[in-house]
């Protein structure tokens, strides 16, 4: 696969995620969510100043030549610092994708040094993660994630990388890969077994406790017991749980996340 299709993949996954809808406090074209100084069109203008990002993570990927894989994550981090700033740029200083800078700017290093050394791309994010938690955390308090892991001990995007992003790997991916119907039902059943597992810190800064996790956790599998989008009852209880999450100030940025991932690797692998 050429870099030009990771990089289209990794930009393809963040406007597929935008436009799935009815999701749970995000934003969607229908509807904002939780997010009243968002909207679809500033996705998609975040979404494409990230472009040149992607490129710059693809080719230091194929790139890399050494052995310590944490230096190829220096080289991505740089990279990702300036990523945001075009980010908040595009949007006006609104946090749409901080998460998925992160996030999807290592799965699309990953994906394009795999192309060239072979491996598997979630071993490789381990990899360069390693220690990662331990080196950023428990010093500052000034974004989510360092108050989180001071208050609750929770790691956060970061814990999940440098374990390899298991939630992803092991569930997700499995589930998105035998769901049928529509894609956008299968990507909204496969958002709703991310929340079933997931510790999403937008959803605990935003709820003000760690308590709303198995709250949200016990919504998504009554979600997915009902059958998902494609039954009649899965459908009216989703848009219930959108009218919930909304009343209540509720988001699920880290979810969104997770299936922007998803949904880059089931583009890589042909499931999508
Ligand atoms: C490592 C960073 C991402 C630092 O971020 P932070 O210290 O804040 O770490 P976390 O809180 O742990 O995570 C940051 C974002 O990651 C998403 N996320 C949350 N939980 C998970 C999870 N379990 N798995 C995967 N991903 C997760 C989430 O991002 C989404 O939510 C954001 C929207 O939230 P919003 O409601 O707007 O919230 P706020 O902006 O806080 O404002 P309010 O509305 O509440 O007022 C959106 O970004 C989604 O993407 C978490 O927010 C990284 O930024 C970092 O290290 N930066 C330094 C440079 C760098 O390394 N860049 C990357 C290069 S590889
Ligand atoms: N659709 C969405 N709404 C709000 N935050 C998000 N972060 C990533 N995707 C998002």
């Amino acid at each position: 696969m050429a870099i030009e299709e990771i990089v289209q993949n990794a930009l393809k996954a963040l406007l597929y995620e935008v436009v799935t809808n009815p999701k749970p406090g995000l934003v969607d074209p229908v509807d904002v969510g939780s997010h009243p100084d968002m909207n679809v069109y500033m996705f998609i203008d975040s979404s494409l100043s990230l472009g040149k990002y992607f490129v710059q993570a693809a080719e230091i990927g194929f790139n890399f030549a050494g052995q310590d894989l944490r230096q190829m994550f220096e080289l991505l981090r740089q990279a990702g610092i300036k990523a945001e700033k075009a980010m908040f740029a595009a949007t006006n200083n609104v946090n749409t994708h901080k998460g998925a800078v992160f996030s999807l700017g290592l799965f699309d290093c990953a994906s394009s040094y795999c192309q060239k050394h072979g491996g598997n791309e979630f071993e490789i994010i381990q990899m360069m993660t390693k220690g990662l938690v331990k080196h950023d955390l428990g010093k500052k308090s000034e974004t989510a994630g360092e108050r989180q892991f001071l208050q609750y001990g929770k790691g956060g995007v970061r814990a999940e990388a440098e374990v390899g992003y298991p939630l992803v790997r092991n569930v997700a991916l499995p589930f998105l890969a035998q769901t049928s119907g529509d894609l956008n039902t299968r990507l909204l059943d496969t958002l709703m077994k991310i929340v079933s597992e997931i510790e999403d810190s937008n959803l605990i800064k935003r709820a003000g406790n760690v308590e709303v996790i198995d709250w949200a956790h016990k919504q998504a599998q009554k979600y997915l017991s009902l059958g998902g989008y494609g039954t009649q009852a899965g459908k009216q209880f989703m848009l219930e749980l959108n009218r919930i999450f909304k009343e209540k100030n509720y988001s699920l940025g880290g979810s969104a996340d997770l299936l922007i991932i998803t949904i880059f690797m089931g583009l890589q692998r042909g499931m999508i």
